[in-house]
């Protein structure tokens, strides 16, 4: 089986014009098939609150209303996509961007109302990897960003760590599969003021403990969901550090143990 990468690019990377473009031009150098994820969430946050409109997060996840769709779609779907697949375009990678409407890849369904109502967010329901594949054998890199859609017409907005693990799941039947999430730090750090903190490896015993004891909050918790999802369905090996683990094997990082 041939090897597929599958990275993640967090929003402080997005956020800083210069790390985004060392970045992508290392990201279009790596050989072999690879898909790209970005969230943005920042961002959208910064656009909402120039346009007055209320930003709520609950659990690392966006609550989502008619406005704030809107603005995810043109700031993912638009402006980060579209400038993502130019840089990459200018490292001579040939790339196509996405979100999860487009080719029909990644179908959701509205996140049910329990305690709390998250408005348009999606829950990803199935991955239709048809498309993707067709371009991953002509070279060309698929690009995707955080929304989904529910096949009755409706956009719906989904973290991008989830996108990220559900692509990687999805193509474990096609490929042996390695998951980056590339953030501004070396990995998962026991102190987030120490960058020297860096945990090397996490299973679920110790995961247990660090959410107990208040080490991964907020947005680490979708991500770190994510991680096991992924490890415990197929993906074979899955780590958080700064994007130079891509390039340097030695470089500080977290891997996920099952
Ligand atoms: N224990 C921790 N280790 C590493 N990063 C942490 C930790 N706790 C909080 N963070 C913060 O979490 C952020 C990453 O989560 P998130 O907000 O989802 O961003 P991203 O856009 O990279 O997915 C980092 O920017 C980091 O500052
Ligand atoms: C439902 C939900 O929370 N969606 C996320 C999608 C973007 C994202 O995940 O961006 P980062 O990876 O940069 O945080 C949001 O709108 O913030």
């Amino acid at each position: 089986m041939k090897t597929l990468k599958v990275v993640k690019i967090g929003g402080n990377i997005i956020d800083d014009d210069i790390a985004l473009a060392e970045f992508l031009k290392g990201f279009a150098a790596l050989e072999g098939p690879k898909i790209l994820v970005h969230g943005g969430g920042k961002l959208a946050t910064k656009m909402a609150k120039s346009m007055n409109i209320e930003v709520q997060m609950v659990d690392g996840r966006r609550i989502t209303d008619a406005d704030t769709l809107d603005i995810i779609t043109m700031v993912y779907g638009g402006k980060i996509n579209k400038n993502i697949i130019a840089q990459l375009q200018a490292n001579n990678c040939n790339s196509v961007g996405f979100t999860g409407a487009d080719g029909n890849v990644i179908v959701s369904e509205k996140r049910p109302v329990k305690t709390i109502d998250y408005g348009f967010v999606g829950d990803v329901k199935h991955v239709n990897t048809k498309v993707p594949k067709v371009l991953l054998e002509n070279d060309i890199t698929p690009v995707f960003c955080a929304i989904t859609h529910n096949e009755n017409g409706q956009l719906l907005n989904t973290n991008a760590d989830t996108v990220t693990s559900e692509l990687a799941i999805a193509f474990a039947d096609l490929y042996q599969v390695e998951l980056y999430y590339c953030f501004e730090k070396d990995g998962v750090l026991l102190d987030v003021d120490d960058a020297n903190s860096v945990i090397e490896d996490i299973n679920t015993k110790n995961y247990e403990t660090l959410k107990a004891d208040g080490v991964i909050t907020d947005g680490m918790l979708p991500k770190l969901d994510n991680c096991f999802h992924a490890i415990t369905n197929h993906v074979s090996k899955v780590c958080l550090g700064k994007p130079e683990m891509l390039f340097n094997q030695n470089t500080k990082h977290t891997t996920i143990q099952a």
